[in-house]
């Protein structure tokens, strides 16, 4: 098996309940979704006119905007090169999109623990163990839809916010799915207008949580 891979890297996980957390993360490449927020449009902008031919190629230039298909044995390799670690991160683009159940079941083998980050658009292909953070999208070119299994299975939701409207859209989505004891977070965009005060007052009126993005605060990767 083949995975389109962006770049993998070791770091900090900045994002809900992890937060802190030392993480090989490992970026797929593509998104189903495209949103005009993405702090990671490298995954699935210009595309294909930006595809390297060798994994020599990423490794030389170290080009982000790059990506190249890395076998299984490729992704343990790079793993390795970090031996401290013991948690991976799954994510992207919308990692998703691709079965990732034969890698999974090799790292969960190796002693590591797993998480996703998912739009929870499509059907997850994933251990049982491994932690789902589900970001909806709500409103997103292409409305796509968030499958309620991926809803009940989410071990947390994660929520962007620019505005208002935003929290709105998720107080309408537990609603929907009746959601009621799951760990919500709310994740102030990274923007011009910086919504983290509108997320402060809302995580305060609903006992929910703020996610903050600590990488970009301490400014790691
Ligand atoms: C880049 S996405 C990749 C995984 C998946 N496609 C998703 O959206 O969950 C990882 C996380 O970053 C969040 N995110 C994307 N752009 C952001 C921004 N500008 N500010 C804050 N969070 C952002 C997403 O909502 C998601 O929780
Ligand atoms: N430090 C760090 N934490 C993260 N948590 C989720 C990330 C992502 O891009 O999915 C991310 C990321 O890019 N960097
Ligand atoms: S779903 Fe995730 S990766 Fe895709 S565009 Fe939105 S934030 Fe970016
Ligand atoms: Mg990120």
């Amino acid at each position: 098996m083949q995975y389109p891979i962006n770049e993998i890297f070791y770091t900090l996980q900045g994002e809900a309940s992890f937060v802190g957390q030392p993480s090989v993360f490992i970026r797929l490449q593509g998104c189903n979704v495209g949103c005009a927020f993405c702090d990671t449009k490298h995954t699935w902008e210009l595309d294909t006119a930006n595809q390297v031919k060798t994994i020599q190629v990423i490794e030389k230039t170290g080009d982000r905007l790059g990506w190249a298909y890395f076998s299984l044995e490729e992704i343990l390799a790079e793993i390795a090169r970090y031996p401290a670690c013991r948690h991976i991160v799954f994510t992207g683009g919308e990692p998703a999109m691709y079965d990732l159940r034969e890698l999974i079941s090799i790292l969960e083998d190796k002693g590591y623990s797993t998480q996703i980050e998912t739009s929870g658009t499509e059907i997850l292909r994933v251990s049982e163990k491994t932690w789902v953070t589900l970001s909806p999208k709500i409103d997103m070119p292409g409305n796509k839809t968030i499958l309620a299994e991926n809803v009940a299975r989410a071990n947390e939701i994660k929520m962007p916010v620019g505005k208002i409207q935003d929290i709105e859209k998720l107080k309408r989505l537990l609603q929907q799915h009746a959601v009621t004891n799951k760990l919500i977070w709310l994740q102030p965009l990274s923007c011009k207008e910086n919504p983290t005060k509108l997320c402060i007052e809302a995580a305060l009126a609903n006992n929910w949580r703020l996610s903050a993005q600590v990488h970009k605060y301490i400014n790691i990767r």
